[in-house]
């Protein structure tokens, strides 16, 4: 079996975070494992408080996972201090990680923010070079270039002019605020549009954490970046389509939506 690691926030609602990824790399056929950064109080409707991990643990946490069972894939999602980000580059750097994908969160779709200002600067300096690709939505691309995306012709600028600063593929999300649900995945000096209907649901709870380690788990499994962006795309869709809707706000997606066997039937007994 392949495996996959996420190195993340923990979600008490479990929509999104930690709850997130574990929940698609197990629906996507891969092991999941984690690392995490952070714990936070959080439901559908926002984020109380955000307890940040000792880095020293971080540390240790991924030594414990790099030694025993390596990931055949890494998804980096809410990291919100410098310091975690120092040990997380180093961490990578020292076990020659690979398929690294770096979602680089900042503001959780209930608005909370889960970033400081100085560890958006170190996540450009130390992990970006380290990915093999960024998923930034509209908002993230508009923070890391400096320059406001209003349409598709300015999210092909700003993701070139990323991709070409830290050396890796971005994968732009259009989503919400651009178009339809079109991503634009920039890569080796080429862009690919990667169309999606839109879905009429308003829980889109995790929608980033959970694309991202769709992605990371279909790297694991040895597609390469444009077939394991297609087929987490396919998988968000499906998600979304199952309309699960719970809780106050934007709820959470059903990730076992294409698990189908005797332990999921029983529970409509
Ligand atoms: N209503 C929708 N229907 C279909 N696809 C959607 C919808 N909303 C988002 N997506 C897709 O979900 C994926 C995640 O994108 P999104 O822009 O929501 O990420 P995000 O803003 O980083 O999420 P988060 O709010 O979790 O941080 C993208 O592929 C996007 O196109
Ligand atoms: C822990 C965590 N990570 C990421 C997000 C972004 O959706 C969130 N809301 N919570």
């Amino acid at each position: 079996m392949k495996t996959a690691l996420t190195i993340a926030g923990s979600d008490s609602c479990g929509g999104a975070g930690i709850q997130a990824d574990i929940k698609t790399m197990m629906a996507n056929g891969v092991y999941a494992m984690s690392a995490i950064t952070a714990l936070t109080a959080q439901n559908t409707t926002g984020v109380t408080s955000i307890l940040n991990a000792d880095s020293k643990f971080l540390g240790e946490e991924l030594d414990a996972v790099f030694t025993d069972i390596y990931p055949d894939a890494v998804k980096i999602g809410m990291v919100s201090e410098s310091d975690l980000i120092h040990v997380i580059a180093s961490k990578l750097r020292q076990y020659n990680a690979k398929n690294i994908v770096v979602d680089p969160v900042m503001v959780a779709t209930s608005g909370a923010k889960l970033i400081s200002d100085d560890a958006i600067d170190t996540l450009k300096q130390e992990l970006f070079s380290l990915a093999d690709v960024l998923t930034p939505n509209i908002p993230e691309a508009e923070v890391l270039t400096g320059r406001t995306i209003s349409n598709a012709e300015e999210m092909i600028d700003a993701a070139k002019m990323i991709s070409e600063t830290y050396n890796c593929a971005v994968l732009c999300k259009g989503g919400h605020t651009i178009n339809d649900a079109n991503d634009l995945l920039y890569a080796n000096n080429t862009y690919r549009w990667f169309y999606g209907k839109r879905i009429q649901n308003p829980n889109t709870h995790g929608t980033g954490c959970t694309l991202s380690s769709a992605i990371a788990s279909n790297l694991a499994k040895g597609f390469d970046l444009e077939t394991s962006v297609c087929r987490a795309k396919d998988y968000i869709s499906g998600a979304l389509s199952a309309m699960l809707d719970l809780g106050k706000g934007s709820g959470p997606m059903d990730h076992g939506f294409a698990i189908d066997n005797i332990y999921t039937k029983e529970a409509d007994i």
